[in-house]
């Protein structure tokens, strides 16, 4: 089964595992000279053209639509309209209230702030979408613009080499970020319809309710630039906004648990908070709120990029490697670890707000079972 990094493979000579990477990735563990590496392979007409039609027969041919790698589009689509049409944002915000209420001393006053805030959820989850309620959503490594024919989104693709000609083409990881605009929604929506093509360069910040990078960050060779794709999505981002991560995976849910956990505390320090996770037999589906605006500079010092790893950035490539017995690259520093032992110590959510399986409930959901990450003991290793 390929998918991500793995359709890649099939390219340049027919690998067919998930683990065995993009096919530069064998150079770059001996080079290591990522920015190099990845120069060249931007310039690599052929393998990227390649690569595009690959990647969208796969998409468009062999995934049939009751196959979950095809409905990964679907669940992204349904997180983005439960969330911003269908009350989710609202809820989430009123469970961050209850969650920082209960943090300080019960007094009758916060019992009647919590009632407010109930009855009169915050503007910012009214003012997000203009009044066409058209979800702005920015797909990076779109590939074939899979969310252009859903009527709910202003979908902008962007890719380093678009299958399709309504895809602009983009190095994400190279895109500036302008500032704001100073535009009312309906304004901004007008700005994305009218964007000149066929390259994009720069985008304003805060400009899409939604980023979708699906089967993207499995693509990149470095931790660094998966991380760097994170921050960038922060940007463009406004508070509240949706970051939806889609990532290959065909083991067991268990199995590399610690490393999505260590996805989830590097993706939450840049100023999100998971919102929904599910594992499904190959994919893993995650989509994160921006909760605070903090900047990178906060971050100096830190080793978040590399918590953004994945199997094939140590050469696990014997299927059978178990990640609990693998040596993690690099210590961890005491405010990861802060944020890990936080992560542990949430408690199951089991309030009258919400009866749907999410990450505020520390319940995960997977095609075939639910299953609870506070109990995994494969987490016990972090
Ligand atoms: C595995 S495909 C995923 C396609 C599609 N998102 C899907 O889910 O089927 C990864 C895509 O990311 C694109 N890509 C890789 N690096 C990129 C970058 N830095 N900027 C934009 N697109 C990129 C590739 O060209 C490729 O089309």
């Amino acid at each position: 089964w390929i998918m991500g990094c793995g359709a890649a493979g099939t390219c340049a000579g027919g690998r067919k595992s998930e683990s065995s990477g993009p096919w530069y990735f064998q150079s770059c563990s001996m080079v290591g000279d990522f920015g190099q590496m990845w120069q060249e392979h931007c310039e690599d007409a052929d393998a990227l053209l390649g690569y595009a039609s690959a990647m969208r027969t796969l998409a468009e041919e062999h995934w049939s639509e009751n196959d979950e790698n095809e409905d990964r589009i679907d669940w992204c689509r349904r997180a983005c309209l439960e969330y911003f049409l269908e009350g989710g944002l609202q809820l989430a915000l009123v469970k961050d209230k209850r969650r920082q209420l209960a943090g300080q001393h019960r007094s009758s006053d916060n019992t009647a702030s919590f009632i407010l805030f109930t009855i009169m959820p915050p503007a910012l989850s009214c003012s997000l979408l203009s009044p066409s309620h058209k979800i702005r959503l920015l797909d990076v490594g779109s590939c074939f613009n899979p969310f252009l024919k859903y009527d709910e989104f202003l979908a902008i693709g962007i890719d380093i080499f678009p299958a399709v000609q309504n895809v602009y083409r983009c190095d994400f990881l190279s895109l500036e970020l302008d500032a704001p605009l100073q535009l009312v929604p309906e304004d901004k929506d007008d700005f994305i319809r009218q964007l000149p093509g066929p390259v994009i360069r720069s985008l304003p910040c805060d400009l899409f309710h939604a980023v979708v990078f699906s089967l993207l960050l499995s693509y990149f060779p470095s931790p660094q630039q998966r991380w760097l794709c994170c921050q960038k999505a922060h940007e463009l981002l406004p508070l509240g906004g949706l970051l939806l991560i889609v990532t290959p995976d065909s083991s067991h849910a268990a199995r590399r648990s610690t490393m999505m956990r260590s996805w989830r505390v590097a993706i939450e320090a840049l100023g999100f908070k998971r919102w929904r996770y599910v594992k499904k037999s190959h994919i893993h589906l995650m989509a994160f709120r921006k909760v605070s605006c903090k900047s990178g500079s906060e971050l100096v010092g830190e080793n978040y990029p590399e918590m953004l790893y994945i199997p094939q950035d140590f050469n696990w490539e014997d299927e059978e490697d178990d990640e609990a017995t693998s040596p993690r690259a690099i210590p961890r520093t005491d405010s990861e670890n802060d944020l890990l032992v936080e992560a542990f110590t949430e408690l199951p959510d089991f309030g009258l707000l919400s009866t749907t399986c999410d990450s505020d409930s520390g319940e995960s959901e997977t095609s075939s079972a639910r299953f609870r990450e506070v109990e995994d003991p494969v987490l016990l290793f972090a």
